[in-house]
């Protein structure tokens, strides 16, 4: 027995090198194992946390533009240069339809799928929702009703409110926990105290500044903050992250902790756990298992008994969605129509779906898969980039600097509440945010597969190749950009100005400039909300969440990093680049006498 296995190993090997050998469109890449392929490379079999963005990277440098990886059986050619990208770019929909006749039923899309469609059938994605739907009709459908939602200024305008509200609760939270030890303060003054601009109140009181120095982990805050504005904004009740974070680091101070509202956040607690475990499960199935057969996705009893928990969350997350649908559903047709309606996410998706432009309206299943698309998208992209702009900034003063000159020049007084209109004439935090987004892709990757036999790279594919597109390469190619490994806002300034003053993109413009058009077809040289049909539906909404934060943030504080060499602590987890951990020195500015 055991020597029949041996030899028939020791055949499937021999066939699977012989395959390998004769593929068609050779690339470089590294060389694959027979049934897994490069996965043990990508720390497959190990903790999420190793896998690594770094490895992709060194692949890129190793094996140059173009390359190919195995997953499991499944081959994905890497593309890292625009130009090689361009096909991808194309947000039209190409028409596989012999007879050129728009009937529904025969049309394909070519780069329309973003995976494989053996995605496991239960979780039901595949066919709800936007993200991880295949079913074109649907997606188009689906995203039509979040791009309404999202682009509404009704619902602009209250995020940028909401957002507000909740930084004053992020602020008290700040105030209680305990002020930077004296101690650190006077020995990081000696290395650091220089960075702080010299604002008026370290004139007036030395010590009163130093009491009110707070270190914090910027970025744990900032997840937190992120993630309890999305839950409200879907649930419509108020969500306990940054209350249960702050409960976590008061542990051991009984008197300052929060007490009396504990089942609330035990509450808030499981919501989140089954929400990230949802989440967790939907990128196994979405990016780990890319190449596993269906076969063993549907009926391998361990994996299925492994990931029982999952499931199980999944579902229970779904059902808790379902319900919050149902009773605002109810709510609404039960108030008078002339009452205002609040224009939370929520509400807007609900009313946006009533009556849309196919004749039909939203079901609550459809409103449950856009709120978990929304969540998914929106929590990990925004507050892991806005860590990355706090780090940036830290590191560059003379650009933090200018951009709290323009916040100034635009906000008099600190404790205002402010519109979103005026983030419009925010251009150099704008730049700001683009550069940090172009320098580290937060999405550093994207997948595309093939609906029709297509050239890419000089090379013909058959339908069903599955491509990737490294976005942080081209972002950092010398192909695309003078001097990539510069961090420097200006070359975004440049377009923004130009946008401004022509309103249309002249691309000429652009040549010799800091991005290095060569003849590619290109409105917009950054791709960090991904590219073509597939690319974000809410980047509008993102940038207005960003700038509203960063507004916040730094018409009120100072900031430094701790350690003013550290290198971001990243780690490549649900296709985002995770910020572990941000630990910064924050100070109150006062430079406005209202504020005092
Ligand atoms: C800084 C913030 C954000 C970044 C960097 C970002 C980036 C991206 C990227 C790279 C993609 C994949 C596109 C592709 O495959 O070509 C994507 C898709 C998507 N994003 Fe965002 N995103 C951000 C914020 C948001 C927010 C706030 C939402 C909430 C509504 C959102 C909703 C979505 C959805 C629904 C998709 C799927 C689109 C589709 O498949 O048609 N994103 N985003």
């Amino acid at each position: 027995m055991c020597l029949i296995t041996c030899l028939s190993l020791i055949i499937y090997t021999v066939y699977y090198y012989y395959k390998y050998s004769k593929r068609k469109n050779p690339l470089p890449g590294p060389l694959p194992l027979p049934f897994i392929g490069n996965l043990y490379q990508f720390g497959f079999l190990k903790d999420d946390k190793e896998i690594s963005n770094k490895f992709i990277q060194e692949l890129f440098s190793n094996y140059g533009d173009i390359f190919e990886t195995y997953s499991f059986n499944e081959r994905i050619i890497w593309i890292n240069r625009i130009d090689l990208a361009e096909k991808f770019l194309c947000d039209n929909i190409i028409i596989n339809d012999n007879n050129n006749n728009k009937n529904n039923e025969n049309l394909e899309y070519n780069y329309f799928y973003l995976r494989n469609k053996n995605e496991i059938k239960e979780l039901r994605m595949n066919e709800m929702g936007i993200y991880s739907n295949h079913e074109y009709s649907s997606w188009k459908f689906n995203r039509n009703v979040l791009i309404k939602c999202v682009t509404l200024p009704k619902f602009l305008k209250e995020i940028v409110i909401e957002l507000q509200e909740q930084f004053k609760e992020l602020e008290n939270y700040w105030n209680d926990i305990e002020s930077a030890k004296s101690d650190s303060v006077k020995s990081d003054s000696n290395n650091q105290k220089s960075n702080f601009k010299n604002d008026s109140s370290t004139t007036n009181s030395t010590k009163k500044v130093r009491n009110e120095d707070k270190i914090i982990d910027i970025s744990k805050w900032i997840k937190c903050f992120t993630l309890d504005i999305f839950l409200q904004s879907i649930t419509r009740e108020k969500s306990f992250s940054m209350a249960n974070y702050y409960n976590q680091i008061m542990k051991d101070d009984e008197e300052n902790k929060l007490k009396g509202i504990k089942p609330i956040l035990d509450k808030n607690d499981l919501f989140v756990t089954k929400f990230k475990n949802s989440l967790w499960l939907l990128n196994q199935f979405n990016f780990k298992l890319i190449g596993l057969p269906n076969f063993f996705k549907k009926f391998f009893l361990v994996y299925k008994l492994y990931y029982r928990k999952y499931f199980d969350d999944y579902w229970w997350f779904h059902e808790s969605l379902l319900r919050i649908v149902r009773a605002r559903r109810l709510e609404i047709s039960n108030s008078p129509k002339e009452q205002d309606l609040k224009a939370d996410m929520l509400t807007c998706l609900i009313n946006s779906g009533l009556k849309t432009d196919d004749g039909r309206s939203t079901t609550d299943e459809e409103i449950v898969f856009m709120m978990k698309d929304y969540l998914s998208e929106g929590i990990g992209t925004i507050s892991n980039t806005f860590s990355y702009i706090i780090y940036y900034i830290c590191k560059y003063p003379t650009i933090k600097y200018r951009m709290i000159e323009e916040i100034d020049s635009l906000y008099n007084n600190q404790n205002d509440t402010f519109t979103y209109f005026i983030l419009a004439k925010l251009y150099y935090c704008e730049a700001v945010i683009k550069e940090v987004s172009r320098i580290h892709s937060v999405y550093p990757l994207i997948s595309r597969i093939s609906n029709e036999k297509d050239n890419i790279g000089g090379y013909t594919w058959d339908n069903g190749q599955m491509f990737c597109i490294n976005l942080h390469a081209i972002h950092n190619h010398k192909y695309n950009w003078n001097n990539p490994e510069e961090f420097d806002p200006e070359r975004f300034l440049y377009l923004e100005e130009k946008k401004a003053e022509e309103k249309e993109l002249n691309e000429k413009d652009y040549i010799g400039n800091s991005f290095v058009r060569k003849n590619i077809n290109i409105k917009d040289p950054l791709f960090s909300f991904g590219i073509g049909l597939r690319s974000c539906p809410a980047k509008n909404l993102a940038m207005i969440i960003l700038k509203t934060m960063v507004v916040m943030f730094l018409r009120k504080y100072d900031v430094i990093l701790m350690d003013k060499n550290s290198e971001l602590q990243i780690n490549y987890n649900n296709m985002l680049n995770n910020c572990e951990e941000l630990k910064v020195k924050i100070r109150p500015r006062h430079n406005n006498n209202n504020n005092q």
